[in-house]
C-alpha cells in the first residue's frame, strides 16, 4: 500500500528537480490509490487533501512549502502558476503593460495560439500598404530596437514595397529615434526633396549631430524658415544650450511672434524667470502683441519666482491692455501662485481666495457654472492644439476643431487611418510573436462587461492598441463560458479592469495555485477618492510581482498617482475616460478636491442645481 511518506519520497525529489513527468506519475498513483480521498470535482482541483486525514508529521503542506499556514490543501499543479499585478491611476499604461506582458510571455520561447479565436494572422491575404508598413516600423521602434526597425525596413524591400517620399521621411524619423544616425543620414541624403519635416528630424537627432546639421544649413543659407529656426531653438534649449538657442533667435532675420513665443516658453520651461520677463518686454518693445500662450509662460514664471504682485499685475493687464480672456491654464498658474504665496505666509486663507475666484467665475458665467469654474481653475483641461506653418503662416488646430473648410475630409481620413492602425495593432502583436517562436502558448484575456467604453469584444488602451477579449460579469463564469477543455489548455490569463470583479481573489488563487496558470491582472488600486477599489489590493498577498505605474499630472506634468473625477457624481463605479477623469499629482489632487468643494459651496449658496461639471 502507498503511504504518505512513500508519496513524499516520490514527489519531493521530482518537484525540486522541476521534472514534470514524475509528479504526473506520482499524481496518477495518488488518484488510483484507495488510501486517499478522491477529488469530487476533478476539473477544478487535482486533489483536495483534508489535513485531518494526514498524519501531523507527514503533512502534504510540507511538500509544497515550509510555511505551515499555507492555505489550499492541494497538490501543486503540473506547471507552477504565477500572479502578476499591475496597478496605478487611470492613463498610467496598465492596459498597455498588460498587452506587453502577454506579448513578452509569448516571446518567452513560445507563441500565442489565440484561444479567444479572434486573433488574426497577417499573411498573404493581407494587403501591404503604407500605414501597415509604417505601423510595423513604429512597433519595431517602440521596442527600442534598431535591429527591428531594420528588419521591418528589409521586409519592405523583400515584399517589393516602394516607399514614397512621405514614407521615406517617416522611416528616416524612426531611424533617428532608434539611434541609427548613419542610416538616417543615408536616407536623408537620398531624399529627392528635403522637406522641413526631414530637416527637423535630422536636426533633432542629437545635439551634436544637430549642430552639424545646423552648420550645413548655415552653409546652404537655409535660415529663413520660422519653423526650422524654432526647431533649432528647441534643439538647443532641449540640450540645455540656452545661449546657443538665444543666438539662433537673435540671428533670425524674419523673427516673428511665433519665434518670440517659442523663446519665452523655452525659457519658461527651464524656469528662467528673469529671461521670460525680459523676453516678454523685448517682444512688446518690438511692437508685437503677446498672446495667451505668452501670458501663460509669464504667469508660470511669476509663480515659480514667487512674484505674487507682479503675477497679479500681468494677470490684470491681460484683459485690460490686450483684451485676452484668461483661460484655465492662466487660472491654474494664478492658483499655483497663490498656493506658493500661502506656503510662504504672504497670503492667508487659500480657501477664501479659491472660493472668491470660484464665485467670480460663477458670476461671470451664469450658464454651465460648474463646468466654467472647473475649467477656469484648470481642473478641466483646455483642449490641446497643434501648430503647423503653411507658407509662413502659423495655423492652429484644436482637438475636435471643425473650422477648416476641408475638416470633413480630414476627419474621414483620420478615421480610416485609425481603423487601419487599430487593426494592425491586433495583427502585429500576434504576428511578431509568431515570427519568433516555434512552440505555442494559449492565452485568454478577460475584462469586466461593465466597461463598455470601446465595445465588449476587445481590451483597448487609451492610445487605441487592442487585443480580443471576453467581457464577463464575473470571473467565476469564465471556465464555463470559455469551455472546460479550452480552459485546461490555457497557459496565460490576462484580466483587465480588475477592480470591477468581486471574485478576483478566489479566481486568481485557484487559477495560479491549482490550475497552474499565469495570471496577469491590471486594475485601479484606488478610486477617485483614493479608497481601495474592489478586490485589487486583496490579491497583493497572492502575487509574485506587483507593478505600480504612474501617469502624468494633466495640470503640471509631474508624476500622477491619483485619478481626479471632474464630475459631481459620487458613486464609486462610473465608467468614463478623459471626459470624466484626469490623472493628477498629489498637489493637484488636493487642490482639485478643494476647488470641487469650493465650487459646490458656491453653487449651494446660490441654490443652483448642478448635475455635472462636464
Ligand atoms: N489624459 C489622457 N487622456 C487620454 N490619453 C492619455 C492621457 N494620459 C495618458 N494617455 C495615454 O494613455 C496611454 C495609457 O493607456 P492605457 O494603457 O489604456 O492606460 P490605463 O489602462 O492605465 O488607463 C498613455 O501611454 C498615453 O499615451
Ligand atoms: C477612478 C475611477 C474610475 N472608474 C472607472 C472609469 C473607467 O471606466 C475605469 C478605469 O479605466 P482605465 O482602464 O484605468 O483607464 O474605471 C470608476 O468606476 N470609479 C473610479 O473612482
Amino acid at each position: 500500500m502507498l503511504t504518505i511518506s512513500r508519496m513524499k519520497s516520490i514527489l519531493t525529489p521530482t518537484l525540486s528537480a522541476f521534472t514534470f513527468q514524475l509528479p504526473k506519475t506520482a499524481h496518477l498513483a495518488l488518484l488510483t490509490s484507495k488510501s486517499f480521498p478522491c477529488n469530487p470535482n476533478p476539473t477544478t482541483t487535482l486533489l483536495p487533501l483534508k489535513p485531518t486525514t494526514l498524519s501531523p508529521t507527514c503533512s502534504i503542506h510540507s511538500i509544497q512549502s515550509r510555511d505551515v499556514h499555507m492555505e489550499p490543501a492541494t497538490l501543486p499543479p503540473e506547471f507552477p502558476g504565477e500572479i502578476h499585478v499591475i496597478v496605478g491611476p487611470m492613463f498610467a499604461g496598465k492596459t498597455t503593460t498588460l498587452l506587453r506582458r502577454i506579448q513578452s510571455e509569448s516571446s518567452n520561447g513560445r507563441k500565442i495560439k489565440g484561444s479567444c479565436g479572434a486573433f488574426v494572422h497577417c499573411g498573404s491575404e493581407c494587403e501591404w500598404n503604407q500605414e501597415l508598413m509604417l505601423f510595423y516600423c513604429r512597433n519595431a521602434y517602440s521596442e527600442k530596437s534598431t535591429r527591428r526597425v531594420k528588419e521591418s525596413h528589409a521586409l519592405m524591400v523583400v515584399v517589393g514595397y516602394d516607399p514614397n517620399e512621405y514614407s521615406k521621411t517617416k522611416l528616416l524619423i524612426l531611424y533617428v529615434k532608434s539611434g541609427d544616425l548613419g542610416t538616417a543620414h543615408i536616407l536623408f541624403d537620398n531624399l529627392r526633396e528635403k522637406s522641413l519635416v526631414s530637416w527637423n528630424a535630422i536636426i533633432a537627432a542629437t545635439l551634436k549631430h544637430g549642430k552639424q546639421a545646423h552648420g550645413v544649413m548655415i552653409k546652404c543659407q537655409i535660415r529663413e524658415y520660422v519653423v526650422v529656426n524654432s526647431a533649432l531653438m528647441d534643439m538647443y534649449f532641449t540640450g540645455s544650450s540656452l545661449s546657443d538657442g538665444h543666438q539662433v533667435f537673435d540671428k533670425s532675420l524674419n523673427r516673428n511672434v511665433v519665434m518670440w513665443i517659442a523663446l519665452i516658453s523655452e525659457y519658461g520651461q527651464h524656469g528662467k524667470v528673469v529671461e521670460v520677463l525680459e523676453s516678454f518686454h523685448g517682444m512688446k518693445n518690438e511692437g508685437l502683441k503677446p498672446n495667451y500662450v505668452t501670458f501663460h509662460s509669464v504667469l508660470s514664471a511669476c509663480s515659480h519666482g514667487g512674484l505674487v504682485d507682479e503675477g497679479w499685475a500681468y494677470f490684470s493687464s491681460m484683459t485690460k491692455d490686450y483684451g485676452i480672456q484668461p483661460r484655465g491654464q492662466h487660472y491654474a498658474a494664478i492658483v499655483d501662485l497663490l498656493g506658493r504665496a500661502v506656503g510662504n505666509k504672504r497670503v492667508h486663507g487659500d480657501m477664501y481666495l479659491v472660493k472668491l475666484a470660484a464665485k467670480k467665475f460663477f458670476e461671470l458665467k451664469p450658464k454651465n457654472p460648474g463646468k466654467a469654474v472647473m475649467r477656469e481653475l484648470g481642473i478641466i483641461k483646455e483642449p490641446g492644439y497643434s501648430r503647423i506653418e503653411v507658407q509662413n503662416e502659423a495655423k492652429f488646430f484644436f482637438k475636435g476643431d471643425k473650422s477648416h473648410k476641408q475638416s470633413k475630409e480630414i476627419y474621414e481620413l483620420i478615421r480610416e487611418m485609425t481603423c487601419i492602425l487599430k487593426d494592425a495593432a491586433a495583427i502585429t502583436i500576434v504576428d511578431i510573436a509568431a515570427s519568433r517562436d516555434t512552440s505555442t502558448i494559449s492565452v485568454a484575456i478577460i475584462k469586466s462587461n461593465k466597461d463598455t467604453r470601446y465595445g465588449l469584444d476587445s481590451i483597448v488602451t487609451h492610445d487605441g492598441a487592442k487585443l480580443p477579449c471576453l467581457a464577463l460579469p464575473d470571473l467565476s463564469s469564465f471556465r464555463q463560458k470559455f469551455g472546460l477543455d479550452a480552459y485546461d489548455k490555457l497557459d496565460v490569463i490576462g484580466i483587465d479592469e480588475a477592480q470591477f470583479f468581486e471574485d478576483l481573489y478566489d479566481f486568481c488563487r485557484e487559477a495560479a495555485d491549482n490550475d497552474g496558470k499565469t495570471v496577469i491582472v491590471a486594475g485601479l488600486d484606488g478610486d477617485y477618492l483614493r479608497r481601495s477599489f474592489g478586490s485589487v489590493l486583496d490579491i497583493i498577498p497572492l502575487a509574485d510581482s506587483v507593478t505600480k505605474l504612474t501617469s502624468r499630472c494633466e495640470l503640471c506634468g509631474k508624476c500622477a498617482f491619483f485619478t481626479l473625477r471632474k464630475t459631481e457624481e459620487a458613486q464609486t463605479e462610473l465608467i468614463g475616460g478623459a471626459d470624466v477623469y484626469m490623472p493628477v499629482c498629489r498637489k493637484h489632487y488636493v487642490s482639485g478636491q478643494v476647488v470641487m468643494e469650493a465650487a459646490r459651496t458656491v453653487l449651494e449658496s446660490q441654490n443652483v442645481q448642478c448635475i455635472s461639471y462636464v
